[in-house]
């Protein structure tokens, strides 16, 4: 993009459709003269009162436990210099956005006139009843320091200057990781650390403490390396890096380094001396907006470096978006009263250790990647990547309680993972609960599309979980042509190869011969009917115990997958059919809902309506939500009479005579069944409390119903789950990511471990 493209697009992103880029919504309904009572006075005077007598009782009352104040005076904002407060808030506002978007922290951002250090402590220190923590922003050294360390004495809440230690966290994750990849030693490596600022100077401190050796940091201001001799007064953070070594300039100190960082100003960096360095340097240019050296030109300067900038455009963001929500985030949580070292090098060690994982597809599609894979242009996890949220504060947590600063430590390190995952995708949390479920017992799943990449892609991905040990259904050339041009490594996942004739393949035949030769099947032609339709052979894979459960149906229209599988596994042996029906599940940010019938039958009548409410009330239970059954119409308990409504009435009846034990009520319009406050108004309902089981009167209602909740309401579809089959099997929507395939695996595998 060019610069006067970026300069377009970014004044119209912060002018429209309205100014800024952050705004206050209240988390409570103020719709009624009740909600008024409550909300502010009279109710209002009790949780003050409260909180007067006992002070923690603000982090229930109010929201001042997950709100963080990021404070500046606009001495340093980014690489632009000391352009003062007001010109800084678009960085504190999209802080603020950040703190949000990656770990649902809410921000108040402060831009305080203010240049003068203790009478900027004075202010902000009297904050302390607003925030659970404050995050200094974009305030110059040396100030910075005093700023800090005073607030830090006078606060009771963790207080982090940003730019120093959420800057040095990710510095140092990367530069470990970079150490790996080039082959060096932390105690051998010599670095030039450019700009002597509150980030570099940080930066260092913390690498210092992970083991580079005090002597070979080489620290530059704008007058140079910064020696023993310079005759003036230096800072003390200046004078704690002075050398004695004879290098003055940059060009001087740059020769024969290993590490380069820099944190100051753009484009001071040339490539002669990064020509000039060691043999595979790390070269970490993290200036902002523009880095002391371009990515492209050091990249064409030299072909054996690690390059990393602090911008989002080239590979290896070494940026403290990376650091500060998450180190908040663990940091709110345990209530720390302040940040300490073994934080922020827990923090460390936990990014390090993620980058070095394999990266799962949610994050490749997040990046438009089709691989990302430990290496020199993959340092550190990406800002997206949803893992981070649920590694970092998890180990920054640990390590507050561990030395002591945590006011609520941290007891259960598996339930506080899961709490994590939900805070920024609820659908996260529900697939994580369901995975578990999943792992608790190994599953055979059969794809019968196995020479299609995305399924080859889903299958690693579901094994490597642990979700399930999928089998592959395809020709074994064909399939390992894929992996060979995908970079794909399958490992040991089985592959059901049709042409290949053996006893397995014989018995499924035979198999097939016999529970189909009463429908047109001869023997001689039951083996070429299941070569040449593999949805057949998964079925029979299942039907006759090879298999746990199948998915099948990305590449191929709907009724072309459910007619083979109904046909192999509708029925049981004496030949009775089973009714079969359609649900999705939709993951909303209000909770988790099961719709249904969106799939299979176009038309229900009572008793199949209540067949599948049980069906679908059962299932729900077993992905451990527990069932609360709405039976729906466009009448509330007889409010209009008309065969549609009596049709659900009825339904409604058989499950109260049939299944007592099932929370179900109705029939009711769809509000009704999701609104507390209306179903109050029907207090003899069997339904207390709003239904997560939405059984539609017809599948034209619950297809609708699911496709306007995903589109308008923002929700995650996972689905179709087939229901009332004996055997696991579900066919996939067209297109289905690996993601969305995983999805259905653990859905299918949880539901078989029930079994
Ligand atoms: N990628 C990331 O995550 C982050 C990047 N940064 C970037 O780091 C830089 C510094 O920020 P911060 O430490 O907060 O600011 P400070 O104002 O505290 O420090 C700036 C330092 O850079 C030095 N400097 C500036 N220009 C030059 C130059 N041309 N040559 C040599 N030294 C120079 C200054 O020297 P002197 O002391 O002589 O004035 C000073 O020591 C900014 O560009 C900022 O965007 C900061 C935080 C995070
Ligand atoms: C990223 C950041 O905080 C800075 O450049 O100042
Ligand atoms: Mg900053």
């Amino acid at each position: 993009m060019s610069k006067e493209d970026l300069r377009r697009d970014a004044f119209e992103y912060h002018r429209s459709p309205k100014p800024g880029k952050i705004s206050v919504h209240p988390s409570k309904p103020c719709l009624t003269q009740r909600d008024l009572a409550l909300a502010y006075t009279p109710g209002v005077a009790e949780p003050c009162l409260a909180i007067a007598e006992n002070p923690d009782l603000a982090d229930e009352f109010t929201s001042r436990a997950n709100l963080v104040g990021v404070i500046t005076n606009g001495t340093a904002v980014l690489g632009l210099g000391n352009i003062g407060a007001l010109a800084g808030k678009p960085v504190m506002e999209g802080k603020g956005v950040l703190f949000k978007r990656f770990a649902d922290i809410d921000v108040f951002d402060i831009e305080l006139n203010e240049n003068d250090p203790m009478a900027f402590v004075d202010t902000v220190a009297r904050m302390e009843p607003t925030f659970g923590g404050i995050n200094l922003e974009d305030i110059k050294a040396p100030e910075c320091f005093v700023i800090e360390e005073e607030l830090k004495k006078r606060m009771n809440i963790p207080v982090l200057h940003d730019d120093q230690h959420g800057t040095a966290v990710i510095m140092a994750a990367a530069f470990l990781n970079a150490l790996i990849l080039q082959k060096k030693q932390i105690e051998d490596v010599t670095i030039v650390c450019l700009g002597a600022g509150a980030a570099g100077f940080a930066c260092m401190k913390l690498i210092e403490q992970l083991g580079v050796k005090h002597d070979n940091i080489l620290f530059l201001d704008r007058k140079g390396v910064i020696s023993k001799d310079r005759d003036e007064e230096m800072p003390p953070h200046k004078a704690y890096f002075a050398t004695s070594r004879p290098e003055r300039t940059l060009a001087e100190a740059m020769k024969g380094a290993d590490v380069f960082v820099g944190l100051s100003e753009g484009n001071c960096v040339t490539a002669e001396m990064l020509k000039s360095m060691a043999p595979r340097p790390i070269v970490f240019a993290m200036a902002n907006p523009t880095p002391e050296i371009g990515y492209d030109l050091a990249m064409s300067t030299r072909n054996d470096l690690i390059m990393a900038t602090g911008r989002s455009d080239h590979p290896n963001q070494v940026n403290n978006v990376l650091g500060f929500p998450f180190l908040f985030r663990g940091a709110l949580d345990v209530r720390a009263t302040s940040f300490n070292e073994e934080m922020k090098v827990a923090a460390v060690h936990a990014l390090a250790r993620l980058a070095r994982e394999d990266v799962p597809q949610s994050v490749l599609k997040a990046y438009g990647a089709t691989e990302l894979r430990f290496g020199p242009t993959y340092i550190l996890p990406k800002p997206f990547d949803p893992r981070l949220i649920e590694v970092v504060p998890l180990a920054v947590a640990k390590a507050a309680t561990e030395t002591g600063v945590a006011r609520k430590p941290l007891i259960d390190a598996k339930a506080y993972a899961q709490e994590l995952v939900g805070r920024i995708d609820s659908s996260r949390l529900f697939m994580r609960i369901i995975s578990d479920k999943a792992k608790s017992r190994p599953t055979r799943l059969v794809l019968p599309e196995g020479e299609d990449e995305t399924i080859i892609r889903a299958a690693i991905e579901m094994k490597e979980a642990g979700i399930a040990e999928p089998m592959l259904i395809g020709r074994k050339s064909v399939i390992e042509q894929i992996c060979e041009h995908g970079k794909l490594e399958t490992g040991n996942i089985e592959i059901v190869d049709p042409t290949v004739d053996n006893s397995r393949f014989a018995s499924l035949s035979d198999a097939y011969y016999f529970d189909r030769k009463r429908h047109g099947v001869l023997r001689s032609d039951a083996a070429t009917t299941l070569r040449n339709d593999m949805n057949l052979l998964g079925a029979m894979l299942v039907r006759q115990g090879f298999a746990d459960t199948m998915l099948s149906g990305r590449t191929a229209h709907y009724p072309n997958v459910l007619r083979p599988l109904l046909k192999v596994l509708g029925h049981d042996n004496t030949g009775r059919h089973h009714q079969v029906f359609g649900m999705y599940i939709m993951v909303m940010e209000k909770g988790v809902y099961f719709l249904t019938d969106c799939t299979v039958n176009v038309e229900m009548n009572a008793g199949q309506l209540a067949q599948l409410a049980e069906l679908a009330a059962d299932t729900a239970t077993s992905l451990g939500c527990p069932a609360r059954v709405g039976m729906l119409s466009f009448s509330n308990f007889g409010s209009v009479d008309h065969p549609e409504t009596r049709k659900v009435a009825e339904a409604t009846r058989l499950l109260h005579e049939r299944r007592p034990d099932l929370v179900v009520d109705g029939e009711m319009q769809a509000d009704t069944a999701v609104n507390d406050v209306i179903l109050k108004q029907y207090p003899f309902s069997k339904l207390k409390e709003p239904a997560n089981v939405l059984v539609f009167p017809t599948m034209q209602a619950g297809n609708i119903a699911y496709k306007l909740l995903r589109e308008l309401g923002g929700g995650t579809a996972i689905g179709p789950i087939l229901l009332g089959l004996p055997q696991q099997a579900h066919v996939l929507q067209t297109g289905a990511s690996v993601d969305d395939i995983v999805n259905m695996a653990a859905i299918a595998a949880a539901r078989a471990a029930d079994k």
